[in-house]
């Protein structure tokens, strides 16, 4: 039995994230909450004949009785896992930090509901800005003595599945994009999103110029960019998010399920396990969250895995993304920790 729940989850990505989340036979219910429409996403969604009950929620109504976080714990209750794509997305000229201000005051509040009605569930963060939403919900966890690092866990699938898609179209055949596959490491923005091409699986004929690489590099670590600027005001990506926040649920699903070898790239707390310090000396650095491979399990992170082995190109981009990384950490951190007045 897996109850998924989706908190955010009448927007861009949380519709088509839903509907992919219904129509995975691994999951068995699934409950929807969000501020607005989602009990019309549920029925919706409820008429699809797969096995998973879908139910929606909203927060009370205006001058009801009930708490103000009613709806949400409705939504929590039991949950296994819980996947936040709530909060505003982009416009053109916009930075991912620039939604700071509005989304982590959600991401917050939502973390609350989790931290007091479904503690040990497994918590997947999508809502920008990552690399300071996730510290945020850590922060709520620790302050309701509830944080398990092994369980919380940062978006950053899409710019794997980026990487894959355009490493195929710069080898010149998109047919191979199922067998090509990129460790994404880092954060999720700009800079701090650190492609390690030198991994792929399909390796670069060494015959392409650095210009072309330079370039594919950049087109991994601004790719968000590009949909912002095409969808011109309309948001940022959803349909290619819900993909890959669907493929990542269903691996932490599987694992917690009991299934092994599941390696992926995601944000997390280093202290997870002993292998984020391994990361710590190979970054030189003792920056609490960063994106690495990790073996999923069925508490969780497994094992955090090594870098491996990075070319020069690749550690001179780890060290110019690492001061930021640090601001946005702490940013995070500061907000619960010390919330101005
Ligand atoms: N991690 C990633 O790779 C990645 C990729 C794409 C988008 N995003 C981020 O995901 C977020 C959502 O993007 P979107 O395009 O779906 O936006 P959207 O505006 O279409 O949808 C967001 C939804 O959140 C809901 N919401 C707002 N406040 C809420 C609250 N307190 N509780 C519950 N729900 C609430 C809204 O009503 C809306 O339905 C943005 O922050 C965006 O930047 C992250
Ligand atoms: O670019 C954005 O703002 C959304 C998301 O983080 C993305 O990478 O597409």
């Amino acid at each position: 039995m897996v109850k998924a729940v989706v908190l955010g989850a009448a927007g861009g990505i949380g519709q088509p994230l839903a509907l992919l989340l219904k129509a995975n036979p691994l999951v068995t219910e699934l409950s929807l909450y969000d501020i607005v429409n989602t009990p019309g996403v549920a029925a919706d969604l409820s008429h699809i004949s797969t096995q998973s009950k879908v139910t929606g929620y909203l927060p009370p109504p205006k001058g009801s009785d009930l708490p103000a976080d009613d709806g949400l714990k409705k939504t929590l209750a039991g949950a296994d896992i819980v996947v936040i794509p709530a909060g505003i997305p982009r416009k053109p000229g916009m930075t991912r930090d620039d939604l700071f201000k509005i989304n982590a005051g959600i991401v917050r509040d939502l973390a609350t509901g989790i931290a007091t009605t479904c503690p040990k569930a497994a918590v997947l963060v999508i809502s920008n800005p990552v690399n300071s939403t996730v510290p945020i919900v850590a922060e709520v966890l620790k302050k309701h003595g509830v944080f398990d690092p092994k369980k919380v866990f940062g978006v950053t699938t899409l710019d794997v599945v980026r990487a894959s898609t355009f490493v195929a179209e710069v080898l010149g055949d998109l047919s191979l994009v199922s067998k090509v596959s990129v460790p994404v490491v880092g954060g999720h923005s700009g800079v701090t999103i650190i492609p390690l091409l030198s991994q792929s699986t399909v390796p670069l004929p060494s015959s392409l110029d650095q210009s072309t690489v330079d370039a594919l590099i950049k087109r991994i670590q601004f790719g968000g960019d590009e949909v912002v600027k095409a969808k011109d005001g309309a948001g940022s990506a959803t349909l290619s998010m819900a993909y890959a926040g669907a493929l990542f649920a269903e691996n932490v699903i599987k694992a917690l399920k009991g299934a092994t070898g599941i390696v992926v790239p995601t944000y997390v707390n280093l202290s997870a396990h002993e292998g984020g310090q391994v990361i710590q000396k190979e970054l030189g650095s003792s920056i609490e969250y960063f994106s690495v491979p990790v073996t999923l399990g069925p508490n969780g992170v497994e094992a955090i895995n090594s870098l491996g082995s990075l070319s020069s190109h690749e550690q001179s981009l780890i060290s110019a993304a690492l001061p930021e990384l640090q601001e946005s950490i702490t940013k995070g951190v500061q907000f619960i920790q010390a919330p101005k007045l």
